[in-house]
Order: structure tokens, then sequence, then C-alpha cells
């Protein structure tokens, strides 16, 4: 699917918005109730990262395919090998065959997993036999993916002991392992962060527990952007959030007073409000623990004409696509002066945007939302912009109550 956005005429805008659950806290709350009977799951994710997960994890036996869900692959990894009796061989994308998955297979194998590689050693498909896992402890590098951490940490309190983890190096993504640990002790299970070492206490089973999932940061992102391009003045409330999150992104509520937005809290919403013009040329962030939104905030500084260096992003090349590369081709034709390293971007001040430029995904739902908030500035069109569904299959629409014309080509 082509689009042609064009962003509203009337510049100071008004919406409530609804987003879909969090997929991150959604695939570990849908791996937990697959564990433990009587978890009953609210507000879960709509997105195809959710989907696969919740079917992965009923199968038995034969080809699980998450697609492009690198949450789901990671956390299914841990899921099946302690699962005794199922074998199953979990793959996915083209692009999933290419993301690393070695330093979670050779955890799990420390553990006494049965795990071999169908093809590349190191990355899926992967071939998995189900067993009781005995042994309590492992260390593993935590500078890659925390994905790796929290699969480990899911799988933990089913296991006889529980399990003791040492995190070797600096830990990235730190708020998503600190999102598992908050829906476990959700959950009433022991656990513990301490330094590099996390414990988990063995658990039978729970008592019976609603997790409500709050929406979405990271598609809120999106709207932080739009409301830093809107006049001022202009307000999107989105539903349904809290003060208190598990979600590191919600760090966008502190990041974007450098473009002029400021966030009130209401009971279950968050409100998004342009009070000023940006008060700095050039902002500088670390994203080492949110880097979903690196995407979001390069475009939204390119669109107000303002720098930025953005450090911690050595996550990005391993992602849905190499994030870093493809922002450096997008924003480039665009106009933008742009640089990026393995592990950081850079944007210089500039004046202009190029009109009527279509960009590329690149497979990437974020890549395809994060640079529609710049129809607030010129008129663009959008690759295969069904992308979106990874996360957020109705993010069009809702750019359309805020009177985005998204036209189908
Ligand atoms: O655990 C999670 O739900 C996620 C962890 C992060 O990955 P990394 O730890 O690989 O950076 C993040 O980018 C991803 O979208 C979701
Ligand atoms: C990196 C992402 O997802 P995953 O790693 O789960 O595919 C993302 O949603 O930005």
């Amino acid at each position: 699917m082509r689009l042609h956005l064009t962003g509203p005429t009337e510049k100071e805008l008004r919406a409530h918005i609804k987003i879909t659950g969090s997929k991150s806290e959604s695939n570990r709350s849908l791996l937990l109730a697959a564990l433990y009977k009587g978890i009953t799951i609210e507000n879960t994710s709509n997105s195809d990262d959710a989907k696969v997960m919740a079917q992965g994890l009923k199968k038995t036996s034969g080809t699980v395919d998450i697609h492009h869900a690198g949450t789901a692959m990671r956390f299914l990894t841990g899921y099946f090998s302690g699962q005794e009796g199922r074998n199953v061989i979990l793959t996915g994308s083209k692009r999933m065959t290419e993301r690393p998955i070695k330093i979670l297979v050779d955890a799990l194998r420390e553990l006494g997993a049965d795990i071999s590689y169908e093809k590349e050693e190191g990355y899926p498909p992967i071939k998995i036999k189900g067993k009781a896992l005995i042994k309590d402890r492992v260390s593993l590098p935590a500078n890659v993916s925390s994905q790796y951490i929290s699969s480990l940490l899911l799988l933990a309190p089913s296991l006889k002991s529980g399990l003791e983890l040492e995190l070797v190096g600096k830990i990235t993504s730190v708020p998503y392992i600190k999102m598992t640990l908050g829906l476990l002790d959700e959950l009433g299970i022991p656990n513990s962060f301490e330094g590099n070492l996390i414990k988990v206490s063995p658990k039978a089973s729970v008592s019976p527990t609603t997790l409500v999932v709050e929406s979405d940061w990271s598609s809120a992102s999106y709207y932080y952007s739009i409301v830093a391009m809107a006049a001022i003045g202009s307000e999107i409330t989105l539903s349904a959030y809290k003060k208190d999150s598990l979600q590191g992104d919600s760090v966008l509520a502190e990041l974007y007073t450098h473009f002029g937005v400021e966030t009130s809290f209401g009971e279950h919403t968050i409100s998004l409000k342009k009070v000023t013009e940006p008060k700095e040329n050039t902002v500088t962030f670390d994203l080492a623990n949110a880097p979903d939104i690196a995407q979001t905030i390069a475009v939204t500084t390119f669109g107000l004409g303002m720098g930025c260096h953005l450090t911690g992003l050595h996550t990005l090349k391993i992602k849905e696509t190499d994030r870093l590369e493809a922002l450096f081709t997008e924003l480039s034709k665009f106009g933008a002066d742009i640089s990026v390293t393995d592990k950081s971007l850079t944007i210089i001040p500039s004046k202009g945007i190029k009109e009527e430029v279509a960009i590329d995904t690149y497979n990437d739902h974020r890549m395809a939302m994060a640079f529609a908030p710049l129809a607030m500035k010129t008129p663009l069109f959008v690759n295969d912009a069904g992308v979106v569904s990874k996360s957020y299959p109705d993010f069009w629409e809702d750019l359309k109550e805020l009177q985005f014309k998204v036209m189908e080509l």
C-alpha cells in the first residue's frame, strides 16, 4: 500500500485518540498467561507482533513463524526450551533470519536446553526440543539486546529452582528488563535486580490476577512529534496511560519539553500540549534506554529545523532494519544534513524541507510512523505503508482523526 499524506490545514490541533496496548507488555503478559493459570489480560495489543505471539504459544509441534516480531522470537525461544514434550521450529521473516539470537541460545544451552540451528549458526530458524531445565544460574552479555534477558526472566519462575542471571558488560535497554520484572511483581513472583545480578524465585502457581496492559508509549511518540510541529495551543489527548509506567519510552514526556510540548496526566490519559516554540537550537539525548523513539526524535528535530546528537543507538542496526542507515537515507532525501556512526546520529540544523518526497519503509513500522508527522510541514508519500501493523494497525485511521489527508494510491 502506497500513501500520499498531507497534514491538517488547521494547524491548531485537538483530538482524543485511544491507542492499542503496548506490544512489549502484551507479549510478556501472553507468555506469563500461558505459563500460569488464572491470568486475565486487558487491553492486549491488536498488533501483528502480539497476534503471532498468541498463536505461537499455542503450538505444540511443527513450525512457528513469528514474521518480524523480535520479542516473539526471543521470548518463545526461552518458553519452548522449557516445555517438555513440545518440539518446534521457530522461524520468521527474512530479516528475522538476520537478527542474532546466539547469546540467548548459548545461555539456554548452558541451562540444559536442546536447541539447534536449522541454517546459519547464531540466527533463526532454530529447532527446539523442549525439556525440563535443571540448572539455575547463567551469565550472558547484556550489551546487544535486552530481549535475551527478558526471555530468560519470563522462563525463570517456572524453573524448579528459579534463576540467577549475571549480566556481563554494559546493560542495554534497561527499562525493558525492569518491565519484565515489574510484571513478575504484579504476579507476586519474588525477584531482585542489583548491580549486574538478577534473581527470580521459582513459583508453581499464581493467584488469579488481571494484568491491565497500558497503551503503547512508543506509539504515543508519533503524536508527540505531531504536536511539536503544530501551532502553539494544540492539544492531543491519548488513552489509556498512567503516570507510573512500566514502559521506558514514557521518558517522552520529559524529552519533548525540549520541543515545547508539555504532558499532563489525567486518570487514564495523557494530554500533549504545545506550549512554546523550542528554546534550543540542538538537543543531545542518550537513547540507550529508549531505542524505539530514536527515529521519531530524529524526524521531529529535522522537521523543526533543529539539530540533534543522539547517542546510545548501538542496538538500532539489528532491529527491523538497520535504522541508522535507513534514517540517513530517508532524511537525506528531504535535504537533511545528517551523519551516522554505528551508534549515534547527528543532524545539523537546516532550513527547508524538500516536498513530495517518497519515503521507503524497509519493513519497519517505525520508519513509516516516524516520518508521517513530517506531513505537518510538507506533503509526502509513504511506500509500503501497511508495515505499521507490526505494532499499531490503526495508525493511518487514527491520523485521519487529526484531519490528516491519508490518500491510498
Ligand atoms: O523487550 C522488549 O519488549 C523490547 C526491547 C527492545 O529491544 P532491545 O533490547 O533489543 O533493544 C525494544 O527495541 C523492542 O522494541 C522491544
Ligand atoms: C525493535 C522493535 O521490535 P522487535 O525487536 O520486537 O522486533 C520495535 O518495535 O521497534
